[in-house]
């Protein structure tokens, strides 16, 4: 295929997309089994126009001055792939796969318009009714983190320490141009993609099936690093879903003491058991009803909230449910987190940690989940999220904000991972 026919191919997934309110992943899959013809190469540059599309929906539209599918495909190939609007056209032209060329009309306003005046809600590539909060996490640099929010996403992997170093995964990866990522210390990351290019697909690797790498955002690596869970300690990770966090947790414990890896969702756990195995990891013990973590009640040196978020951190890997989102969805999410926060306490020895994550980047799921839950329990305090941070990542001050009596935030533009939110909480002793 050519690119017309491609760019025509990526309209309609987005038209099926807006019509069905479906996933991205959903419609990609399904225009793929009913063009059994199209190769991976297409394949691949046509999920890159989605997702670009989905990404950057907002200013792509505001381009051409609508808000169609056909506005933020041609738009997303002016964003991020390097083309003009005469440069597509003459693409196009001849091609009866492709779209009708970009008229008169669009090549004007495409002509009159420059990004950089757009209102910031454009250039941030955000839903209206998250602009407060936004702002309220981020300040000035809203528009900045919500554009990186709306970049395309790299490649992150974890190195499994019970199996492998990270030199030989990289040695092992060497073709794939991953490097030793910035901030997780057993991360490996792999640039974002250009153009209509892929992601190598790692898991095919045979360092992937010996266990020697997980796929996991460095947010989230960090989030586990941050949790500081030692060899030989008992911790619950109460929203456990796939593993992700339990398995981190797992090698940074050296296979010693124990982990309860818990989730009211008993199909969320269903990964969990292959991971495990083909990590190597002894020391997590699955533990799908809640019943039976009565026993765990005031025993757990930590307890894991990665709590059930609207995910807002994961935009870039997750376009489409940025546009699905809404404020009621938000505060469902925000009872949930309460009603974990509560429950789970219990777990938590004398002296132990209550650990919130979410890899949201909204204040009202993070710092104000937190402020709430200790106006409702006054024998949990903050530890001192400053000294945490240096001492795990010393010399990189500037890579995340810390807020004074709270935790822990990453995102994109200042981190350069997924929004992320950590907070560990004492109990009194
Ligand atoms: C952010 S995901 C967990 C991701 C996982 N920890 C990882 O690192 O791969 C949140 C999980 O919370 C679970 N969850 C939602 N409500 C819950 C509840 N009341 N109790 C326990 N788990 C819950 C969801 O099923 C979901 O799997």
């Amino acid at each position: 295929m050519r690119l017309g026919g491609r760019l025509a191919a990526a309209i309609e997934v987005l038209e099926d997309i807006g019509r069905r309110h479906r996933p991205a992943a959903d419609a990609l899959r399904d225009w793929g089994l009913s063009h059994r013809f199209a190769g991976g190469g297409d394949r691949a540059a046509i999920g890159n126009i989605v997702y670009d599309a989905l990404r950057r929906r907002r200013s792509a539209g505001w381009l051409l001055g609508d808000d169609t599918p056909r506005a933020t495909g041609f738009g997303a190939l002016l964003l991020e792939w390097g083309q003009t609007a005469q440069s597509l056209n003459a693409a196009l032209e001849g091609d009866k796969f492709a779209p009708s060329l970009l008229s008169d009309a669009e090549l004007e306003t495409i002509a009159a318009r420059r990004l950089a005046d757009a209102p910031g809600e454009v250039r941030a590539d955000c839903p209206d009714w998250s602009v407060p909060l936004l702002e309220t996490a981020f300040g000035e640099a809203w528009v900045e983190e919500g554009a990186a929010l709306a970049a395309r996403p790299p490649l992150d992997l974890r190195v499994n320490t019970l199996k492998a170093e990270r030199a030989k995964v990289l040695a092992e990866l060497a073709e794939t141009g991953a490097e030793p990522a910035h901030l997780a210390t057993e991360g490996i990351r792999i640039a974002p993609i250009a153009g209509d290019g892929r992601h190598p697909n790692v898991q095919a690797e045979p360092a992937f099936q010996k266990g020697w790498f997980e796929v996991q955002d460095e947010g989230s690596q960090i989030a586990a690093e941050l949790t500081d869970a030692k060899p030989g300690m008992q911790v619950l990770d109460y929203c456990a879903g796939a593993g992700g966090k339990s398995l981190a947790l797992s090698a940074a414990m050296e296979n010693k003491g124990q982990i309860f890896a818990h989730d009211a969702e008993k199909q969320r756990l269903a990964p969990i058991f292959d991971r495990i195995r083909r990590s190597d990891n002894r020391n997590v013990q699955v533990v799908a009803r809640e019943q039976e973590l009565a026993p765990l009640t005031g025993h757990m040196d930590i307890v894991l909230i990665d709590a059930p978020c609207t995910g807002s951190g994961t935009w870039r890997r997750r376009p489409d449910a940025k546009w699905r989102l809404t404020r009621r969805q938000l505060d469902a999410r925000k009872a949930e987190q309460s009603a974990i926060l509560d429950t789970a306490k219990a777990f938590v020895k004398p002296g132990g940690l209550l650990v919130y994550v979410t890899c949201s980047v909204f204040p009202e799921e993070n710092d104000e989940q937190v402020t709430n839950f200790l106006g409702r329990d006054n024998t949990f305090a903050p530890i001192d999220h400053t000294v945490l941070w240096q001492s795990r990542f010393p010399g990189h001050a500037a890579s995340a904000r810390i807020a004074v009596g709270g935790g822990i935030s990453l995102s994109p533009a200042l981190s350069g991972t997924d929004g992320f939110y950590f907070c560990a909480l004492r109990k009194a002793g």
